[in-house]
């Protein structure tokens, strides 16, 4: 499903943010990517998404390799990919309602569908009576859980998440960690770069270690081990 093959990537500073890196993801995993601040967590993610290429290597995404992939095609590989950053990106002159919809106008769903599926994601998430209110009425953890009904909206057979709890208090970052098992268990393959090291050991899930742009760990139930490298 995902698949890194010794990429590479070096910023135009000449920094070297991730040295031949090979990572396999497959269908339906749930994978922590863990590492110190600079390690190259966000790179990984930014590659993923085809904002960034990479300087060496091959990445392929649902049997795509990236770098062969024209230009008008990656609107219509993002789709498959939702996506929720660490500062939920909402917009703040958007209702919830609007707010997921939006996903839905972009990729051309009719008003019936958008009706039907936008509250349906929406109490999924636990916000059915919420739809109304705008970003700045919500606390964080139910804005991120309006950017994950965003991101899930569209069925997207990837979920990748950059740091979803680093703006929230533990108790809803536990909720949307538990949000995040419950999608993979879906059938969702989700890719979560974290600092929090409390929620990675206790879930025991698959963690990838990231130092100096190397892979040093790669662990079924793992933990968050980086500071003992
Ligand atoms: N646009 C850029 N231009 C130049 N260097 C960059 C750029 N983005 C990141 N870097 C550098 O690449 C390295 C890896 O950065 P990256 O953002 O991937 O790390 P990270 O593991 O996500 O860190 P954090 O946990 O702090 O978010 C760092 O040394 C960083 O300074």
């Amino acid at each position: 499903m995902i698949n890194l093959e010794n990429v590479s990537k070096t910023y135009s500073a000449g920094t070297r943010a991730l040295q031949g890196v090979s990572l396999q993801i497959e269908k339906g995993e749930f994978v922590f990517v863990v590492g110190a601040s600079g390690s190259g967590k966000s790179t990984l993610i930014k590659l993923l998404l085809k904002e960034l290429e990479p300087s060496s290597g091959v990445i392929t995404v649902n049997n795509q390799n990236l770098s062969r992939m024209k230009r008008r095609q990656i609107a219509k590989y993002r789709r498959n990919l939702g996506v929720v950053f660490q500062d939920f990106r909402l917009l703040k002159d958007r209702n919830i309602f609007e707010n997921v919809a939006f996903a839905q106008m972009i990729t051309g769903k009719s008003k019936d569908t958008i009706r039907r599926q936008v509250p349906a994601i929406l109490g999924l998430m636990g916000l059915g009576d919420k739809m109304r209110f705008f970003p700045n009425e919500l606390s964080g953890g139910e804005q991120q859980r309006v950017a994950l009904a965003r991101a899930l909206v569209n069925k997207p057979s990837i979920l990748l998440a950059d740091e979803p709890t680093g703006n929230l208090d533990p108790k809803n970052s536990w909720e949307i960690m538990e949000l995040l098992d419950q999608i993979n268990k879906t059938g969702t393959t989700v890719v979560v770069v974290t600092h929090n090291r409390e929620i990675v050991d206790e879930m025991q899930k698959r963690v990838v270690t990231l130092k100096q742009g190397l892979v040093v760990s790669d662990e079924q139930k793992g933990g968050y081990n980086y500071g003992k490298n």
